[in-house]
């Protein structure tokens, strides 16, 4: 928290650091506030992303479809940006299905119950602890049929059908709409750029991959595979260069422009 408070630009501590709210608060559940977000948003964008290299190296067939969106709404001459977000409801559906398919909180997390319930017969007092469990809902057949395919069709068929991968409530994420973002460039960059392949081994032929080998714990992610991620044209890796040469690097600028876009009020300096 430190480091951030002496950093040039705006920046998430400098910006909790500025609320009214936050005065009263102590200094250490300050910290904890800014690093929960740093906690919950990093982990789990990486883990969907691993997730969603998974299903290319296993279930390839959805590159294909994803592609010719792309393809066709993009071009082959520059990167995609946000604008073209509306434009791409195959890689929309991608991301649900990523997150649809190995959620990364698999357990769920437990809630405690504000009032007296019931739910089938089951009577369920006030302060009992209920776990909507990501794993078992997602992969209920009677709402996803061939529930272990990674089919983002599905969600092309059905739009209303329903994702629990960011929890329940009030506690709901706080960040699914970030993460839903960076998600849905991220994936639309990389199979606008990439084939992505099984790695090979000695012999050259393709690795076996195991899309059911995760860690266990809170949150959990493949176990490491390895991948190939192949230019789809030498137009590509030019593309990618140039845009990467151009790309603003400077974190304080970035960060700055952050806070503009967002309109956000908090100084660089702010006293306690
Ligand atoms: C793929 C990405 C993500 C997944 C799968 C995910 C999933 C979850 C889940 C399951 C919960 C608990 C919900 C519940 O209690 O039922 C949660 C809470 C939370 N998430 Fe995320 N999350 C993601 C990304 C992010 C990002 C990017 C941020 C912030 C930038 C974030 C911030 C939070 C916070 C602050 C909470 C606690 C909310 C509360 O207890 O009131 N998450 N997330």
């Amino acid at each position: 928290m430190h480091n951030g408070e002496r950093t040039k630009s705006w920046n998430m501590t400098k910006q909790i650091r500025s609320l009214k709210e936050s005065q009263e608060i102590p200094e250490l559940d300050l910290a904890y506030n800014v690093g929960i977000i740093y906690e919950a948003g990093l982990d789990t964008t990486n883990i969907a992303l691993e997730v969603f290299t998974l299903a290319c190296a296993t279930q390839p067939r959805f590159m294909t479809s994803a592609q010719e969106e792309l393809d066709r709404v993009v071009g082959r001459d520059r990167l995609l940006d946000f604008s073209d977000q509306a434009d791409l409801p195959y890689i929309s559906a991608v991301v649900k299905e990523v997150l649809r398919w190995r959620p990364v909180s698999a357990g769920g997390i437990p809630h405690a119950v504000t009032q007296d319930d019931e739910y089938m017969g089951y009577r369920i007092p006030k302060g009992a602890t209920v776990i909507g469990n990501h794993w078992s809902i997602h992969m209920d057949d009677s709402i996803f049929p061939d529930p272990m395919s990674f089919r983002p069709e599905r969600w092309l068929e059905n739009p209303d059908l329903p994702l629990y991968a960011f929890g329940f409530g009030r506690r709901a994420c706080t960040g699914q709409h970030i993460s839903n973002n960076s998600l849905l460039i991220i994936i639309a960059r990389i199979l606008w750029a990439y084939d992505v392949k099984p790695g090979l081994d000695g012999d050259g032929k393709e690795v076996e991959i195991d899309d059911m080998a995760f860690t266990s714990g809170f949150n959990s992610r493949p176990e490491p595979f390895e991948v190939r991620f192949v230019p789809r044209s030498e137009k590509v890796v030019e593309v990618v260069r140039r845009e990467f040469d151009e790309a603003e690097k400077d974190i304080d600028v970035l960060l700055q422009g952050v806070r503009e876009a967002q309109g956000l009020s908090a100084a660089a300096a702010i006293k306690r």
